[in-house]
């Protein structure tokens, strides 16, 4: 099932539980607006290179739409849908005053040179200057984007509309970034994972875990983890991945990751098959990656007690049956990495105030809507009788619809 098709029965389920009319469904569905574009810059050898971006705007009704920006070979149009709609229902549990969009180009980040990322961004920016913006929509980082990503769009969209640097969330500190919100989603990440073991009677350092990804969410979730006493006992990244069951000393894998541009050849643990990593002893998993890499071809095999959704969709339904059925419990991506969207929040009203919160500020606040975020989400499973999952998307959508009917625009 791809993510779209996966993402919509969710959502149809959720407004199945909530008694929602046919009509109402239709109007939350349905993105606002879809934007694709063709984004041709100069290479550095003189040729011309051509790469399709998106940008979709899926719901307003409770605030400006808010979701990063993604550069990846894999980026289509229903992939960008379905993280449009994901950050609606995110945005809506982390109950920030914000819709849902996301946005994507379809390119190779690693095959291109800082220059050539710059021109390409700026051609982006160009190309949807006019739709985005402080109180309509705003961009942030995802997977192959980062803070610098960010400073171009910042730069080229203050081109034309003025300096405004609340545009865009996830900037370096320098252009008005929050303190902490590199760290924030893999942040919210341990604060989910401690709500979610505490119920169980559990803890952060009785756990051993296991990470597949090693870029912003899981290097940051891995550093956290282990400094919370986390025995973390396999992580990947598209270099490879490395097993220790003695647990990796995270501090100089980040070393080694960063002197070695990947995690590969790091002599502290194992080389195993990365293939392998969804299915390694542990019991926590957190993909922080990819979506859809949980499957019914490796649901199965799976391991881990809990699973931790810090990549967005990484589980697909037919894999959330099964896993059901084996009694693994899933804290969904809408809830678990919602930390990054919150701190973007933050960013957000920081820049409009023209005030910086120190990050010890940052980290408490990101603190208290996580732990408001599951109580709520607690709250919703209890009165649906339903599973983490169909907490949270009956918590999002619930929050979405009251704004919609609010609103007028469901008749
Ligand atoms: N950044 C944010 O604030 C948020 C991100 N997310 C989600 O978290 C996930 C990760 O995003 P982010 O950390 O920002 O992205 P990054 O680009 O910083 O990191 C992605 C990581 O995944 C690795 N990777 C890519 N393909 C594979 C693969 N096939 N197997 C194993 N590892 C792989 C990359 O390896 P390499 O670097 O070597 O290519 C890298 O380590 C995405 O699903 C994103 O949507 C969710 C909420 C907020
Ligand atoms: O920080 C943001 O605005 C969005 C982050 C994002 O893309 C996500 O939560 O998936």
């Amino acid at each position: 099932m791809n993510a779209l098709a996966a993402t919509n029965r969710n959502f149809k389920l959720a407004a199945r539980l909530l008694g929602l009319d046919s009509k109402l469904e239709k109007c939350l569905l349905i993105p606002f607006r879809e934007i694709k574009v063709e984004c041709t810059i100069p290479k550095d050898d003189g040729t011309l290179a051509s790469f399709v971006g998106f940008r979709v705007q899926h719901d307003n009704a409770r605030g400006p739409m808010k979701g990063g920006i993604r550069y990846h070979p894999e980026v289509d149009p229903d992939e960008v849908n379905a993280l449009a709609q994901l950050m609606t229902w995110k945005t809506a549990v982390a109950n920030i005053p914000y819709g849902g969009a996301k946005g994507g180009i379809g390119c190779d980040p690693g095959e291109l040179s800082v220059s050539e990322l710059e021109r390409l961004t700026r051609v982006f920016t160009q190309k949807i200057h006019d739709l985005i913006g402080v109180h309509t929509d705003v961009p942030a980082p995802d997977m192959g984007t980062n803070p610098q990503t960010m400073a171009w769009i910042l730069d080229e969209y203050s081109k034309f509309h003025g300096y405004s640097p609340a545009v865009v969330t996830g900037k370096p500190v320098d252009l008005g970034g929050s303190l902490g919100r590199d760290a924030a989603t893999g942040r919210g990440v341990l604060y989910a994972t401690q709500a979610l073991l505490q119920e169980y009677g559990k803890s952060i350092s009785d756990q051993r875990f296991v990470i597949q990804g090693f870029g912003n969410v899981g290097s940051w979730a891995a550093e956290l983890i282990s400094e919370n006493g986390g025995k973390i006992v396999a992580v990947s990244d598209i270099t490879g991945a490395i097993k220790n069951s003695n647990g990796i000393d995270i501090p100089k894998l980040l070393k080694h990751s960063k002197e070695h541009r990947g995690i590969k050849g790091f002599n502290g643990g194992d080389p195993i098959d990365p293939k392998s990593i969804l299915v390694e002893d542990c019991d926590v998993l957190i993909p922080a990656a990819l979506g859809g890499v949980i499957n019914r071809e490796n649901a199965n095999e799976i391991k881990a007690n809990f699973i931790i959704e810090a990549a967005n969709h990484p589980t697909d339904p037919e894999a959330d049956e099964i896993l059901a059925k084996k009694g693994v419990i899933i804290l969904p991506d809408i809830f678990a990495n919602s930390g990054g969207v919150t701190v973007s929040y933050f960013e957000w009203v920081q820049n409009i105030q023209g005030f910086m919160w120190d990050e010890a500020k940052v980290n408490n606040e990101l603190k208290t809507y996580m732990t408001k975020g599951f109580k709520d989400m607690k709250e919703m499973c209890k009165t649906h009788n339903c599973d983490l999952r169909m907490g949270a998307f009956t918590l999002g959508v619930n929050r979405v619809a009251r704004a919609t009917v609010l609103r007028g625009w469901e008749a």
